[in-house]
């Protein structure tokens, strides 16, 4: 099977690291298709990085080549509902993974992301996903999305703000709340002695399940495609 996995930032680095991530993931027989939207912002920081990356990645969607499956690894889960829309595979965010994976985990999970304007966003995604009760909170270690490029810089503040997290909300598993931590889930996970839940991975492995299930995104409700626009000959008369 061909999973499509669009970092929707367009950051060579931060596309690299989910790239590679993904292809580590992924089952002997699954090709992980690496990319990312160009004109698309370098990160993505709140509403309008948003939907300046969602629009530039349904241009990247419909003019790559069919795949099976779709991940798009920005934990906002940026343009996710749009590409189910254009579509046949599943398509899948890595803020939706990763938040279900903890869920089967955990009993409560916490989310730290980089900085306090992503927080409302993800808030927002988790109760939209029926997973508000589950989930005691959304942080921002305060860092940009950028740095975490830097893994060695950004590294010893997102654990000091992991430990925090962890205590403040006594969650008993920790969601990276961003594509560009992917690499560092390992060693996080070795230090702050709970489950370290990273989307990237969890995206790809769940959307290799459900392509191996024959399962494809439901097209007679809301991600229906989209109809032709065809206008009322005569029409443009405004009353
Ligand atoms: O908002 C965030 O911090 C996360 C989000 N931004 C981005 O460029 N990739 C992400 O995963």
């Amino acid at each position: 099977m061909r999973i499509l996995l669009i970092n929707p930032n367009s950051s060579p680095a931060m596309t690299r690291t989910i790239a590679n991530t993904g292809k580590a993931a992924a089952a002997p027989g699954t090709e992980v298709v690496g990319t990312c939207p160009p004109g698309a912002p370098l990160s993505i920081e709140g509403h309008s990085d948003g939907v300046l990356a969602a629009f530039h990645t349904l241009k990247l969607v419909e003019e790559s080549g069919p795949a099976d499956g779709y991940v798009l690894a920005c934990f906002d889960d940026t343009g996710v509902d749009a590409v189910r829309e254009r579509v046949a595979g599943p398509v899948l965010g890595i803020g939706e993974a990763a938040m279900h994976a903890a869920t089967m985990l955990a009993c409560r999970f916490s989310i730290l992301t980089s900085l306090e304007r992503s927080v409302p966003i993800l808030e927002d995604n988790a109760a939209r996903y029926g997973l508000a009760a589950r989930c005691r909170g959304v942080h921002a270690a305060q860092l940009p999305v950028l740095a975490f490029e830097d893994g060695k810089s950004a590294y010893a503040v997102l654990r000091d703000a992991a430990r925090a997290v962890l205590e403040r909300d006594r969650s008993d598993a920790l969601v990276l709340g961003c594509g560009g931590m992917a690499h560092l889930a390992p060693r996080l996970a070795g230090e702050l002695g709970v489950p370290v839940v990273e989307g990237v991975a969890c995206a790809v492995k769940f959307v290799e399940s459900l392509v191996s299930l024959n399962l494809k995104t439901s097209k007679t409700g809301g991600y229906a495609y989209p109809l032709a626009k065809t206008p009322v000959s005569g029409g443009g008369h405004h009353v």
